[in-house]
């Protein structure tokens, strides 16, 4: 699909987003495929851990081919706990064309904005800095090597928030993410995330791992210092190598060959910089192995969780006030021929109304700083802070 953009700020109707408030709208834009589907033909809520998972996503595949469809899709979330139930459904209607790769700016919309009535962060900040205290003292006498520990912002807006705007604003100032605006029980999880957990294109899977992070900043000497330092920064490069190291470990068992970059490369997101590393295998020959099977063995990789996985799962449990559902889960598709695109559920929010919850999560290693953390959590949160226009709002504080 070729989209010609009018130089005009702002027209969600142009791009059939408007069509966003109806509200079991799906939306997945990457720089390869946008997804987008509507109404519910079946639903799959069995937990990705459960042994049905795969019979049940086969059993709504046949049906869905019965009723004439060639190649059926699967679109939703799946939680970060993997026991947790899954929101996947085959939507009444899809398509999936070439994704938006025009003038993204051109969406921005700039009288788009918020006040905030009232915000909490869950831990608040007493909370935040006992949680890594006691994370920090467990990987000292432990075997834990890095845990993910996260916050959760709660915001009343003074008016209900406009999907489509908000996803336009998304877009426009977030060009190279993974857009997604996901209907779910609780509220429409929509979002920029930055990070790629699978790709599967027929044989060949793609993944882009991010960890080790630093905030970006509006001048450009303060903003190149803080990329370097990001580049030589030993705590950084550690944090990165457990999550590669992970992604790898669980790949090598499936596949036939490999090719990832030896050193992690930087990338930028209009807020933070990453250390981030493109892995790219050729699953074994005659491989019978599903998009979900790959899945199961990396999420939650050591970027969202930690490491060793259980008892980094264990130790946030206890540690964090919140239940993160899918907030550092996954968002996505996949097709009935074995393709998909599974991004990682992060620099978003859940939006029921004016009631809004933000996420943020930052790797902790044994050389980690309690309130390096904290404003790191703070910095991630200012994607989506600013997406809805929201100004004047220190979310250091
Ligand atoms: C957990 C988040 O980000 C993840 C954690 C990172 C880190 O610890 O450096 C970097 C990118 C993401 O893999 C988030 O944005 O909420």
């Amino acid at each position: 699909m070729d989209v010609a953009f009018p130089d005009y700020d702002y027209d969600a109707e142009l791009l059939s987003l408007s069509d966003q408030h109806k509200t079991d709208l799906f939306l997945f834009n990457s720089s390869h495929n946008l997804v987008r589907a509507r109404g519910v033909s079946q639903k799959i809520e069995t937990p990705l851990s459960a042994k049905t998972f795969q019979h049940d996503v086969n059993k709504v595949f046949d049906a869905e081919q019965r009723k004439g469809i060639d190649n059926p899709i699967l679109v939703g979330a799946i939680p970060f706990d993997l026991d947790q139930p899954c929101q996947l459904l085959a939507p009444k209607w899809s398509e999936r064309v070439k994704p938006f790769s025009a003038d993204f700016p051109a969406f921005k919309d700039k009288d788009f904005s918020h006040q905030i009535i009232n915000h909490a962060f869950k831990p608040d900040h007493t909370g935040f800095v006992n949680m890594i205290e006691a994370a920090l003292l467990t990987l000292n006498h432990d075997d834990l090597k890095k845990i993910v520990l996260s916050k959760i912002l709660e915001l009343t807006l003074d008016r209900s928030v406009d999907i489509p705007r908000l996803l336009t604003n998304i877009m426009g100032q977030n060009p190279s993410a993974y857009h997604f605006s996901v209907p779910l029980e609780s509220g429409i999880l929509i979002g920029a995330s930055p990070e790629l957990l699978i790709r599967k294109e027929g044989n060949t899977l793609y993944s882009n791992p991010l960890a080790g992070s630093a905030k970006r900043s509006k001048d450009l000497q303060e903003d190149r210092r803080a990329s370097h330092a990001l580049q030589q920064s030993k705590k950084d490069q550690y944090e990165h190598r457990i999550v590669v190291d992970a992604i790898r470990s669980a790949l090598i068992p499936m596949v036939q060959s490999m090719k990832l970059e030896a050193q992690p490369s930087l990338i930028s997101t209009p807020t933070m910089w990453h250390l981030s590393t493109q892995i790219e295998a050729i699953l074994a020959k005659d491989s019978e192995l599903s998009i979900f099977d790959v899945i199961k063995q990396l999420h939650p990789t050591p970027a969202m969780c930690g490491t060793p996985t259980g008892l980094a799962h264990h130790h946030i449990s206890a540690l964090e006030p919140h239940k993160r559902g899918f907030f550092s889960g996954l968002v996505g598709w996949c097709d009935a021929q074995g393709n998909g695109e599974w991004a990682i559920a992060i620099r978003c929010a859940e939006v029921a109304s004016n009631k809004v919850r933000l996420f943020a999560g930052a790797g902790v290693v044994p050389d980690s700083c309690v309130e390096s953390e904290w404003r790191e959590t703070s910095a991630k949160m200012q994607t989506m802070i600013n997406a809805f226009g929201i100004k004047g709002f220190n979310n250091d504080d």
